[in-house]
């Protein structure tokens, strides 16, 4: 579609054959919400001038704050970032939170007008949301602005797909509405191009104070834990703390994510703004990416330092992957995704042994697995099936979750969970929430977790999780 203006003449803009376009997609909208009784989507996807995503992300920080999200994936080649809410998906503690989320965002999306002329995923209607570790696991006043599952429909979406710029607007008309909220929705629009024109740099608040949660208690833990898993019949667990900070001033969440998206490069970087709090992380975990009938999904388990010079990190390398325990944590994650995978998969291609992914602060094993799956699998069966693997919850999963969530003193909330996108032709993807935090005003909790086998041993894991807190301790400006 271009969007071909007319003309501006002395500061006086004339209308652009797009602008008529729509106005009259508008009054359709308006026609059917009223014929149906209920709201209608009315969705347009246009192609842009170069934005930058997190400079996006910035400008919304007077008028959108709150209501917020981004997403990069690890190759920077397919960026979001999300502004105002159209419509809200959330669901609290039920067994079917996945299936019903999807269904909502389906049966929300029927009679719904879409102008899309551009064959590509990612742009368009897409809800962007997360769902917590553990619906069942006692609430905490630490996750009181998240519920068990939270998806949002964006006002306005930025997608930046290997280097091309999408713009989409989603507007809903109730059968209430007239031509008053039109003109809103454009002048509104408008506004946010301009503001786009100012220069939006929010420095980072002091760090007061870093402050560890029981860290004691959580190796007494790790060690009932092994004596546990030497017993059987349970064979991993993964267990998680948290590290709460205090900072001297409210802390941005764009701020924030500028650091990650500078500090970060091999990971999802991802935020979710909800009243006021934000999740937000730099994960190196791939929980599943549906495009097409193609599914990508990733084992990662086994972890070690990154070494001071290239010889020591090859060395430290070279341990990892020959190392029986790290070895056995990461077999039990492969098992499980491929066993998950298979139930929709036609094909599974998977090898037979680990590589080493390496990032900023550690080195993980870590199994790529690409899956064929038939056309109408759906992306969020596909979560429910994986979540959690037992590189966040254990083996098996439903006894490993149930021991998380009789042992574990920290409430994960979103932590270790899936975050990511869905789109209006269920394509989308989601990473596994770790390496993250949860931004509270002036505060900040941090997680981070470590598989724990019948092998661990209780100090090496706290080390292990030291440096799991380490890249967004950094872009929070701590050690
Ligand atoms: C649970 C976390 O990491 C998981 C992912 C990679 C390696 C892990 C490990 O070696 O224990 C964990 O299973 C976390 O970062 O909080
Ligand atoms: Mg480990």
């Amino acid at each position: 579609m271009e969007t071909a203006l007319i003309g501006c003449f002395g500061g006086i803009c004339l209308i652009t054959i797009q602008e008529i376009e729509t106005k009259e997609r508008s009054l359709l909208a308006m026609k059917r919400a009223k014929e149906l009784g209920r709201p209608i989507l009315m969705s347009e996807v246009e192609k842009m001038n170069h934005i930058d995503p997190l400079l996006f992300f910035s400008s919304g920080n007077e008028h959108y704050s709150g209501e917020r999200f981004f997403w990069k994936d690890p190759k920077d080649e397919f960026i979001l970032a999300g502004l105002g809410i159209s419509k809200q998906f959330q669901i609290d503690q039920s067994d079917d939170r996945f299936g019903l989320i999807e269904r909502e965002w389906k049966e929300f999306l029927k009679d719904s007008l879409i102008s899309n002329p551009f064959s590509q995923i990612g742009i368009g209607p897409l809800i962007f949301g997360g769902f917590s570790f553990d619906p069942y696991k006692e609430k905490t006043v630490l996750w009181s602005k998240f519920d068990d599952s939270l998806f949002y429909l964006p006002k306005y979406l930025l997608s930046v797909i290997k280097g091309q710029v999408y713009f989409t607007t989603n507007f809903i008309f109730t059968p209430n509405d007239d031509e008053l909220l039109y003109k809103h929705i454009i002048d509104e629009r408008n506004k946010l191009f301009q503001s786009l024109q100012k220069h939006h740099h929010t420095a980072l608040p002091a760090l007061l104070e870093t402050k560890e949660i029981s860290p004691e208690k959580w190796k007494n833990t790790v060690d009932a834990m092994v004596k546990e898993l030497i017993r059987g019949p349970l064979k991993k667990v993964v267990l998680a703390r948290e590290l709460r900070l205090n900072f001297n001033d409210l802390v941005a969440s764009e701020a924030v994510m500028q650091h990650l998206n500078e500090q970060q490069h091999e990971s999802f970087i991802f935020a979710l703004e909800s009243s006021g709090d934000c999740f937000l992380g730099a994960s190196p975990e791939r929980l599943v990416k549906k495009n097409g009938t193609e599914l990508f999904s990733t084992c990662l388990a086994g972890s070690i330092s990154r070494g001071h010079t290239p010889e020591e990190d090859r060395i430290l390398g070279e341990k990892l992957l020959s190392d029986q325990k790290n070895l056995l944590e990461h077999q039990y994650v492969v098992e499980m995704i491929k066993e998950a995978l298979e139930e929709s998969c036609e094909e599974i291609i998977l090898p037979d042994k680990p590589q080493l992914m390496k990032i900023r602060d550690i080195q993980h094993l870590y199994t790529p697995v690409i899956g064929k799956c038939s056309g109408d699998s759906s992306l969020l069966h596909l979560v429910e099936r994986l979540h959690p693997t037992p590189a966040l919850g254990g083996l098996p999963k439903k006894e490993a979750v149930e021991k998380i969530r009789q042992v574990e003193e920290l409430d994960r909330g979103f932590y270790a969970a899936p975050v990511g996108w869905l789109d209006y032709e269920g394509n989308g993807e989601f990473a596994v929430a770790i390496r993250s935090g949860l931004l509270q005003g002036k505060e900040a909790s941090l997680f981070a977790g470590c598989g724990v086998v019948a092998d661990s041993d209780s100090e090496s894991e706290y080390l292990e999780t030291s440096l799991k807190f380490r890249p967004m301790l950094r872009a929070l400006g701590g050690k």
